[in-house]
């Protein structure tokens, strides 16, 4: 009976459950592991992964860098849990808050040689739940039988590693009109991925005809900057006034992707702006939590034009990859259209390491 979950619904209950704290189990070639975020993992269940084997606790590349622990395996690294390490230990090693204050955490002994495909399939899984990409692995002989004693979910890697590679497709659940003060025939349409994931967005501003480019901006969601009005970054200020010109023009799209944080996620954005207080840029400060400097799929953004009927665009933005990604996602984007709006004495450093480093036109 197909009642049951099928793949991409297995894999937003594993989302959930490592929120939760609860581990899941990884089936790969001959060998399973079970799997638990290191940021929601407590004392108890710290001790019962110990007392089932060897635990490693798996981190990018990029935070293995910052700790000065070796990556054999490149972008992730699979340092063996000493045997007095508790749970303090772990999240000093998960978690750069405390980097400098505590700088001393090794020296760390990481595995080499072997596959650490499930090591990061794990760190995969922690990313997709918005968490801190650290995650506690250890070998489990019989995962059939582990899962069905706890009642843990068990999934399997070969299966599941290309789908997370995908882009979810996007089904459009409802549009209605919401007049707005910049057009008074503004509608919004709401995306539901099939995966589970957060919502999207797409605001029409009059009726754009699809037979030439639409004015269009891909804004990625910033609670900081669109609804309080941080002085940190200029989102705020770009997100109106794309709406404006849409408005002056009187047609376009706004497409509203839920990817807080360049899509980390508002709390691990919150701890990248955490590191920002103690002297890290925007990009070192993502890197220091074992991300990298954007963690967005803008193919998401070429999907809802697809399916708005839109193949042709002049894109608002500042940031030519949003116009590479475009592009390889077969999307037209015949002008840049630039957005220099908000700079402010808090946000000129970080438009200053956009520029340098992620390339950003200003
Ligand atoms: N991780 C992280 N995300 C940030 C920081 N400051 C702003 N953001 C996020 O960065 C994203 C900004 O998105 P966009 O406005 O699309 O910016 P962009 O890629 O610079 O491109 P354009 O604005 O189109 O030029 C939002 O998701 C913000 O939440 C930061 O310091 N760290
Ligand atoms: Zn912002």
């Amino acid at each position: 009976m197909p009642l049951g979950p099928d793949l991409s619904e297995t894999l937003a209950r594993a989302r959930s459950d490592l929120r939760m704290g609860v581990p899941v189990l990884l089936a790969g070639e001959g060998v399973a592991v079970l799997v638990a975020a290191a940021e929601t993992l407590g004392p108890e269940r710290l001790a019962a992964l110990r007392a089932l084997d060897e635990v490693d606790l798996a981190l990018t590349g990029r935070r293995a860098a910052t700790l000065k622990a070796r990556a054999y395996d490149g972008d992730v690294a699979r340092v063996a849990l000493p045997a007095d390490a508790d749970l303090a230990w772990v999240r000093d090693l998960a978690d750069p808050k405390e980097d400098l204050a505590r700088p001393m955490k090794g020296p760390l002994r990481t595995r080499r040689g072997g596959d650490a495909s499930l090591h990061r399939l794990a760190l995969v899984l922690c990313k997709a739940a918005r968490l801190l990409p650290a995650a506690l692995v250890v070998p489990v002989a019989d995962a059939d039988a582990l899962a069905a004693a706890e009642g843990l979910l068990c999934l399997d890697a070969r299966a599941v590693a290309p789908f997370l590679e995908r882009v979810p497709a996007l089904r459009k659940v409802v549009a209605a009109n919401v007049p707005l003060r910049v057009s008074d025939t503004a509608r919004l349409h709401i995306f539901r991925p099939e995966d589970g994931s957060e919502e999207h967005y797409a605001i029409e501003i009059g009726r754009p005809d699809r037979a030439a480019p639409v004015l269009a901006r891909l804004h990625s969601a910033c609670f900081t900057g669109d609804l309080l009005g941080s002085l940190k970054c200029d989102c705020g200020p770009q997100l109106n006034a794309a709406l404006a010109q849409m408005g002056d023009e009187g047609a376009g799209v706004l497409l509203y992707l839920n990817q807080e944080g360049r899509g980390i996620g508002l709390a691990n954005k919150m701890r990248a702006y955490a590191l920002q207080d103690q002297g890290f840029d925007t990009v070192e400060a993502n890197h220091r939590l074992g991300f990298e400097d954007d963690e967005r799929d803008f193919r998401l953004g070429a999907q809802i034009l697809d399916a708005l009927g839109i193949v042709s665009v002049r894109l608002l933005t500042n940031n030519p990859a949003k116009i590479a990604m475009m592009r390889q996602s077969g999307i037209d984007v015949t002008e840049r259209v630039p957005l220099q709006v908000g700079r402010t004495p808090q946000n000129a450093r970080y438009l200053a390491v956009k520029a340098e480093k992620s390339g950003h036109l200003f």
